[in-house]
């Protein structure tokens, strides 16, 4: 604290800085950092400081940025500088690895992973994922058909039953995946342990550190999990019982490749193996499940754009479930998708970077270690590129005229390319899971359409609709909205005939 009023007092006036809000000492500007929806805070301060802003909290620097083109300066052409990630005090030895490969420094662990990672799903995506989010869906129609309420517990068990699939074969493992995943994101957010924010707390002896021991437990859990995963897939891999179209079996033929016919390894290489895989499976659940819970809310509280999209479904389909095959003809499909994400982003804040060393942009001195943040929040609601950015509007992608209109509509809008890629991050650090969430998000969208209504949930005592907070959520680093209620009904008896039909199909084949 003291060093830090010194630096204080000594750094006034003294040099260039971007414009932002007033600092105090040793606090900068954490008391009003909101630990929910801080997102909504950094957007006033854009609004009042411009597009590049500079705040503090604690002794930690942050730049936050609410412009595509200075993000694209920096974490883009500078990408060489900003591709760090800063420490989360209450995750343990993320930046080192090997769990995290998302929040790893950019050091030979991570190469490693990520070039493996994104080989790996640049195959499945070649096969589109091996018809696995087709039968998931369908598995999901049958439960929407007999449960609806439980409409939110079954979005996500899909995004995870399709992952861990995916990785080794077990979409029984789907909701675990899940759990697991939320426990790791609520860990790593300004809204999760207070030690995220009021740091100098993580510090405090073991004995008296719930925080500590909690992720100290909560972190060997999920790495068992992962590796116990691991070694099951290895042994039916011996057997040759694991299917080909696995994470796991592409790694393990690999190490055959390499002259290691019977998977032989030190258990340092299989941690790190069962990482990277089970990362890889983690992050494709919440990311996936947040803007699919949006989707549905979107479609309930936007009766004339699910009519649109499901015109336009049943045009194409007809009596069948809409499939990856139909994606050119269902651009209405995509659009409520691509506007979901938008207007109600996943990934608020973005994921934070970290400058590597120093450096100087626009006349002013950049130290090592600040953060930087493309708010993704505030890039949403530019009004130059989003006009009319609070509301829903997913004409924006479908009629000329809208900055964001991109012919031909048999490809765009989508969430592989084209506009409004800054969703999915920047530069050296850019996302991986591209492929499957426009596949994913599409196919879950178009099916739930085709099969049911949504629509407000009218409460059976008072008469009235129960209303929804559309800005109500976890507030994680990746989040999903807090639990709402709609009403979902199916679209008359023949659609629930073939719900069922589609359900019974696939039963046989999925593990449950
Ligand atoms: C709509 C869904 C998704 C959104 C909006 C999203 C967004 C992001 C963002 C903003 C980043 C950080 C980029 C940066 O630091 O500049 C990121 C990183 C990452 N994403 Fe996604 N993501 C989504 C889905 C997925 C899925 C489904 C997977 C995998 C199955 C995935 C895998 C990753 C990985 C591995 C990274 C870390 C990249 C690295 O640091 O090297 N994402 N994502």
């Amino acid at each position: 604290a003291i060093k830090q009023l010194l630096s204080w007092r000594k750094g006034v006036g003294s040099k260039a800085r971007f414009p932002g809000p007033q600092q105090f000492p040793i606090v900068g500007r954490v008391h009003d950092l909101p630990r929910f929806s801080l997102w909504l805070k950094f957007k006033e301060w854009a609004d009042e400081h411009g597009p590049i802003y500079y705040t503090k909290a604690l002794n930690q620097p942050f730049i936050v940025i609410s412009d595509e083109k200075i993000a694209e300066e920096l974490l883009v052409k500078r990408g060489h500088i900003y591709s760090g990630r800063p420490q989360i005090r209450s995750l343990i030895r993320h930046k080192e690895g090997p769990a995290y490969s998302a929040l790893m420094d950019r050091h030979d662990i991570w190469k490693t992973q990520r070039k493996w990672a994104h080989a790996a799903m640049a195959e499945a995506y070649k096969h589109h994922f091996y018809g696995h989010v087709e039968k998931e869906a369908a598995r999901y129609l049958g439960l929407l058909l007999l449960d609806p309420a439980r409409f939110l517990d079954y979005t996500r068990e899909f995004c995870g039953r399709v992952m861990s699939r995916l990785a080794w074969d077990d979409a029984t493992q789907g909701r675990t995946n899940g759990d697991s995943a939320d426990t790791t994101l609520h860990c790593m957010s300004v809204s999760g342990p207070l030690t995220n924010t009021l740091t100098p707390l993580w510090y405090l002896p073991k004995a008296v550190n719930p925080w500590y021991n909690y992720e100290i437990e909560r972190e060997r859990n999920q790495r068992a999990w992962w590796l116990n995963n691991f070694r099951l897939a290895k042994e039916r891999m011996r057997k040759g019982d694991l299917p080909g179209d696995t994470w796991a079996y592409r790694y393990f033929e690999q190490l055959r490749k390499e002259g290691n016919e019977g998977l032989d390894q030190e258990e340092e290489q299989e941690v790190f193996a069962s990482c990277m895989i089970g990362f890889l499976n983690l992050v494709g659940v919440v990311t996936i499940s947040g803007p699919l819970k949006f989707f549905l809310m979107a479609m309930a509280l936007h009766p004339e754009w699910q009519k649109k999209a499901q015109e336009e479904i049943d045009r194409v389909c007809g009596d069948r479930m809409p499939t990856m095959k139909d994606f050119a003809e269902l651009p209405t499909v995509r659009a409520c998708l691509k506007e979901t994400v938008r207007w109600r982003s996943g990934v608020p804040l973005g994921v934070p970077h970290q400058a590597e060393r120093d450096d100087e942009y626009r006349g002013v001195t950049i130290k090592k270690g600040t953060i930087v943040l493309a708010c993704e929040w505030s890039l949403n609601r530019v009004p130059s590129k989003y006009p009319d950015g609070e509301t829903f509007r997913p004409e924006r992608w479908l009629e000329p005229g809208w900055p964001t209109y991109q012919e031909p509509l048999t490809r765009y809008p989508n969430f592989r390319e084209g506009q409004s890629m800054h969703t999915f991050g920047w530069g050296r650090r850019t996302c991986l899971g591209q492929n499957i969430v426009d596949d994913e998000t599409f196919v879950f969208a178009a099916s739930t359409l085709w099969a049911f209504n949504l629509g407000p949930k009218i409460c059976p005592r008072t008469g009235k609709v129960v209303p929804i907070d559309t800005q109500a959520t976890n507030s994680h680093v990746i989040l999903e909205p807090d639990p709402y209620q709609i009403s979902i009904k199916v679209r008359g008896e023949e659609r629930g005939k073939s719900v069922l039909e589609g359900y019974h199909k696939v039963m046989g084949e999925l593990r449950v």
